[in-house]
C-alpha cells in the first residue's frame, strides 16, 4: 500500500532579526490512507509550516517529503504545482472561494485546471455537494452563503480532484462550537469513507474526537498524545 504522505527528519528554519531559529528539528510523520490526523500545540510552534511543507507550499532545508511515496524535496515548480493540483486538497481556515462563481463552478474550477471537467468529474461534483448537503444550494453565489456553508463548499472542492492527501488549517477557526463539529465531522466523513489522508491542524480541543491519531508540537518534532 502506497503511504500518501510521509516526512522524514525534516529540519527548517527562519531568520528572526540576526538570528536563525529552528521551528522544526528531525520531524517525522506519518499518515495512511484511510487516517485522519490532527496536529495541535502552541501558537508559534511551527504546526502551519508543517502543513505547507507536507502540502508543497514551501521547502524544507533538509529530510525528505514523501507524497504518494514520491519524494517532492527536489522537484521543480511545475512538477510541484502538478503535485498541489492532483494528489492535495486544501482546506483553509477562510474558505478562499471565488467569489462571484456559484457553488458547482466552484468545483468545476479546480477541475477544469487539471484539465479533466468531464461526465465523470460532473457526477463527482454532484455526488460532492450532496455528501456535504449543498445539493440546493448549487446555482448560488458563494458570496451570499454562511460561514459553515462556504466551509462546506471549500470541503467538496479539497475532494474533487479526488487527491490522495488532505490538508487542513484550522478549517474550523470562524465557525461557532455545532458549525465546528460539522464541518470536522465532514472531513472526517470523506477520509473514511474514500480511504484518504488528511492533516489537520487546530486548536479547537472540541473536535478531536473525530480524529484518528493526535500529535503535538513538542521541541521541533511531533508526539503522539495518548
Ligand atoms: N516565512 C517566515 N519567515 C520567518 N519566520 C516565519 C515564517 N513562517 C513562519 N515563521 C515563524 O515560525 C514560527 C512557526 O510559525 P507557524 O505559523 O508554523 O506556527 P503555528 O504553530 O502554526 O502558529 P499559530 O497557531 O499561531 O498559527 C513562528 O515563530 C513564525 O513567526
Amino acid at each position: 500500500m502506497i503511504t500518501p504522505l510521509k516526512l522524514v527528519d525534516v529540519n527548517k528554519q527562519f531568520k528572526d532579526g540576526d538570528r536563525q531559529i529552528e521551528i522544526l528539528k528531525n520531524l517525522n510523520l506519518t499518515v495512511e490512507k484511510g487516517e485522519f490526523v490532527a496536529v495541535i500545540g502552541p501558537s508559534g510552534s511551527g504546526k502551519s509550516t508543517v502543513l505547507s511543507i507536507a502540502g508543497a507550499l514551501q521547502s524544507s532545508d533538509s529530510g525528505q517529503v514523501l507524497i504518494n511515496g514520491r519524494d517532492i524535496s527536489g522537484y521543480s515548480d511545475k512538477e510541484k504545482s502538478l503535485v498541489r493540483l492532483k494528489s492535495i486538497g486544501y482546506i483553509f481556515q477562510a474558505a478562499n472561494l471565488v467569489p462571484f462563481l456559484n457553488v458547482r463552478d466552484q468545483l468545476k474550477l479546480v477541475t477544469e485546471l487539471a484539465g479533466e471537467w468531464n461526465d465523470d468529474a460532473k457526477k463527482r461534483a454532484d455526488d460532492l455537494l450532496e455528501s456535504v448537503g449543498l445539493t440546493s444550494k448549487a446555482k448560488k453565489a458563494v458570496q451570499h452563503l454562511s460561514g459553515g456553508e462556504k466551509q462546506r463548499v471549500a470541503i467538496a472542492r479539497a475532494f474533487m480532484n479526488n487527491p490522495e492527501l488532505i490538508l487542513a488549517d484550522e478549517p474550523t477557526a470562524a465557525l461557532d462550537a455545532s458549525r465546528s463539529r460539522e464541518i470536522v465531522g465532514l472531513i472526517a466523513q470523506e477520509v473514511h469513507d474514500k480511504n484518504k489522508a488528511a492533516v489537520m491542524v487546530t486548536h479547537d480541543e472540541s473536535v478531536l474526537d473525530f480524529c484518528d491519531k493526535v500529535y503535538e508540537m513538542h521541541d521541533g518534532g511531533l508526539r503522539l498524545r495518548k
